[in-house]
């Protein structure tokens, strides 16, 4: 993608935009759910509350402690992506959508808590790794915050249940990825079940996240 501009906020305000068209064209989410955000030095610049991620205009500015400093009203997550950033000094981007697949498996029961999903695939373990799940809170119900925070220390994904995905990403393309491989392994799984299955084995997956193969 061309930037017209080389301010920086611009362009990632650009960015924010043109995912967010992607996601919501692609059924990735749908009406006015989900949010995005993005780190802009000390600031983040998130999605407003209310918005449809197809049709973004502006954006909003909170700060690490999900303070509104500017634009129109912020998501009601935007703590939920404040805690994020600040348990992950790696994370420049933060990605929560309602994807239908990934959904399912929030309300389904039964599952591990600790790690929602198996490895089925190589892509899977790379791109989201183990999948926790976060006990149902209303959207918006900040007594998630420390929880989340905890979480997201030591995962980039991890999913909130009766409710959907979020995923904290190096930049606003590796969070992409990574909720929608998140997506589609969900989908493998509910198509897999009642089959004999064979994911990965732990040591497969072990090398995997060592980066040893
Ligand atoms: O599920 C919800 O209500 C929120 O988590 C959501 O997806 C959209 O809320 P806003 O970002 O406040 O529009
Ligand atoms: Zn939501």
């Amino acid at each position: 993608m061309t930037h017209p501009t080389t301010d920086p906020t611009a362009r990632l305000t650009d960015d924010v935009i043109a995912l967010g068209a992607s996601l919501f064209h692609r059924r990735l989410t749908f009406g006015r759910t989900g949010n995005i955000s993005v780190r802009a030095g000390e600031k983040i610049l998130i999605t407003p509350t209310g918005a449809s991620l197809g049709a973004l205009t502006d954006l909003s500015v909170i700060d690490t402690t999900g303070q509104h400093i500017d634009g129109p009203k912020p998501s009601k997550e935007a703590f939920l992506h404040a805690a994020v950033y600040r348990a992950r000094p790696d994370a420049n981007a933060v990605v929560h959508l309602h994807s239908t697949y990934s959904v399912a498996i929030s309300c389904l029961d039964g599952l591990n808590p600790d790690d929602l999903l198996p490895p089925l695939t190589a892509y899977y373990v790379m791109r989201v790794g183990t999948l926790p799940l976060l006990p149902y809170h209303a959207p918006g119900d900040l007594t998630l915050e420390p929880l989340a925070q905890q979480t997201a220390a030591t995962h980039k994904a991890f999913l909130l249940a009766n409710h959907g995905p979020v995923v904290a990403g190096t930049d606003l393309a590796a969070a992409a990825d990574s909720i929608e491989e998140l997506e589609e392994t969900a989908k493998l799984f509910l198509l897999l079940s009642g089959h004999p299955t064979r994911p990965l084995t732990r040591e497969q997956a072990d090398r995997l996240r060592a980066g040893t193969r």
